[in-house]
């Protein structure tokens, strides 16, 4: 998979190059290229942003530089892979979940824009549009000040799916969200810790009982934190609960 970030801040993306990701990136799994929006512009003081229409505060992004950033992110050859999809953090952006980190992890080619300021001028989205497969994306319902951030998360997100990136996939199959519901509680040595045990079921050895215990977990803790997402679940899921007995 090809990963294009652009961003006046590439140094932000840095932590890319370390740990599960940056190994990826040595083993050829991920090809992630972060450029500096920068290197777009034509005047002398390097200018992305300028006052909105409209009035109002803050500055946005001007469309130029973009335009000319995201045409080197085209493959030249017709016979490229597929068109890319370009995910622009945005407050105002569909939200990323699980699943679409599982559908983003299968595309050949990854593009994102990272939007300071107020944003950026919404006429990049519709030339982009012609190119990519354009999604605004958000992570929540807050305000950073840039897609930096969001950017890692994401990248994040996805390349721990993409086949081979994680040594063992069988670490992906049971963790939240993989199944609608939340991670139940971990427990390591020591097993009495600081006047504290672990659920005696766990030292059981008794897997059905403590797969039992661990659905349970699950059920309880989703409900308790996360009433949304029960109202969500897939009949199966709750079937599932059962069967695990
Ligand atoms: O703030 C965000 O993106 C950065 C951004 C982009 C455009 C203008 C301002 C800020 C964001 C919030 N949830 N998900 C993303």
């Amino acid at each position: 998979m090809r990963i294009d970030v652009f961003s006046i801040f590439p140094e932000y993306l840095a932590a890319l190059d370390l740990s599960l990701i940056g190994k990826a990136r040595q083993d050829g799994l991920l090809d992630v290229r972060v450029k500096d929006l920068r290197e777009f512009t034509t005047d002398r003081h390097r200018t992305v942003d300028d006052t909105p229409y409209g009035g109002g505060a803050g500055m946005v992004m001007k469309p130029e530089p973009w335009a000319q950033a995201l045409a080197t992110a085209l493959d030249p050859a017709p016979e490229g892979p597929a068109r890319p999809t370009l995910i622009v953090p945005s407050p105002a952006g569909e939200v990323f979940t699980q699943k679409t980190a599982y559908e983003l992890a299968g595309a050949g080619h990854l593009v994102f824009a990272c939007g300071r300021y107020e944003g950026i001028d919404e006429r990049v989205l519709e030339w982009a549009g012609e190119h990519f497969t354009v999604r605004p994306m958000s992570l929540g319902d807050y305000v950073l000040n840039g897609g930096e951030v969001a950017v890692l998360a994401m990248v994040e997100a996805i390349g721990r799916l993409v086949p081979g990136v994680v040594g063992n996939p069988e670490s992906l199959v049971e963790e939240s969200h993989s199944d609608g519901l939340l991670e139940y509680p971990v427990y390591t040595k020591p097993s009495q810790w600081r006047e504290r045990p672990i659920p005696e079921v766990l030292l059981s050895g008794n897997h059905a009982k403590i797969a039992r215990f661990r659905r349970d977990e699950q059920l309880r803790r989703t409900s308790e934190r996360r009433p949304d997402l029960i109202a969500k679940l897939d009949p199966s899921t709750l079937d599932k609960a059962d069967k695990a007995t």
